[in-house]
């Protein structure tokens, strides 16, 4: 039976997501489309009637203005909201700014999506002269964690981060009882789903998970995951908006 609940969401489709470019670090705000995704994850959280008790998000802009949104769709705009860099996107390291259809013209789709999807494969490292060196390393947010800051994440990478923090923070208050909303990214969100379900490194290559569609872990009293990845979508418009998420897409949109 079930005795705790979380829920996930990934944030609505960014500028730079709609300009099909490796974003990772870059702070680049919801579209307009991004801030529909996260006006109709709020729909779909309502739909099931689910009210929160505290919510995570990470120091990203996409992040908090999804979520921002989702609680004034559930009319919990007033939600005592964490932000925490640790759930922030992976770092895509060199491959930032880049377009992943012009990569995987220049490089082939096996390498471009080695480098979006494998576990352990690090995209090449951000050097200080790399274009966009800059504006990471100059955002005031990223100030009080600038000696964190990565030159580039996997998926592996990016796990010795939020696991730690999803132990050590998010869990007791699920366990504490309290109804948990997490908004925060594909990779990040990729790395709590494999370590919820024990998904071993092979299959997780295959994970995508969509943007602005709430999904549902239920645990037991023993913690063991007894509903998981519980889309609050289902048919087409789930497996269209999961087949984006795994696209290379277009060089100019995805
Ligand atoms: O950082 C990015 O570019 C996106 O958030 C995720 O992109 P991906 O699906 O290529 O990992």
């Amino acid at each position: 039976m079930s005795k705790y609940l979380v829920v996930f969401v990934r944030h609505g489709e960014s500028e730079w997501t709609h300009k099909n470019l490796f974003c990772g670090w870059i702070d680049s705000g919801l579209t307009d489309k991004g801030r529909e995704d996260a006006k109709q994850a709020g729909v779909a959280l309502n739909s099931e009637n689910l009210k929160f008790d505290v919510a995570y998000t990470s120091i990203l802009q996409r992040a908090c203005d999804s979520l921002d949104i989702i609680l004034r769709e559930i009319k919990q705009p007033e939600l005592p909201v964490i932000q925490a860099w640790e759930l922030n996107e992976r770092h895509y390291g060199a491959l930032t700014g880049y377009n992943k259809a012009e990569m995987a013209a220049k490089y082939g789709n096996e390498q471009v999506q080695i480098w979006r999807r494998s576990f352990d494969i690090l995209p090449p490292q951000m050097e200080k002269d790399h274009s966009y060196y800059n504006e990471i390393h100059n955002n005031k947010k990223f100030m009080p964690i600038r000696d964190k800051i990565p030159q580039a994440e996997s998926l592996k990478t990016t796990m010795l981060r939020v696991i730690p923090f999803w132990n050590s923070t998010i869990l007791p208050d699920i366990k504490d009882g309290k109804r948990v909303l997490v908004v925060c990214h594909g990779t990040s969100l990729r790395g709590i789903v494999k370590h919820i379900d024990r998904i071993s490194d092979e299959a997780i290559v295959k994970v995508n998970l969509p943007t602005g569609i709430p999904f549902i872990f239920e645990f037991d009293a023993d913690f063991n995951p007894v509903v998981s990845m519980k889309f609050l979508s289902s048919g087409d418009t789930l497996k269209e908006a999961i087949a984006r998420a795994a696209s290379i897409g277009e060089a100019g949109t995805k």
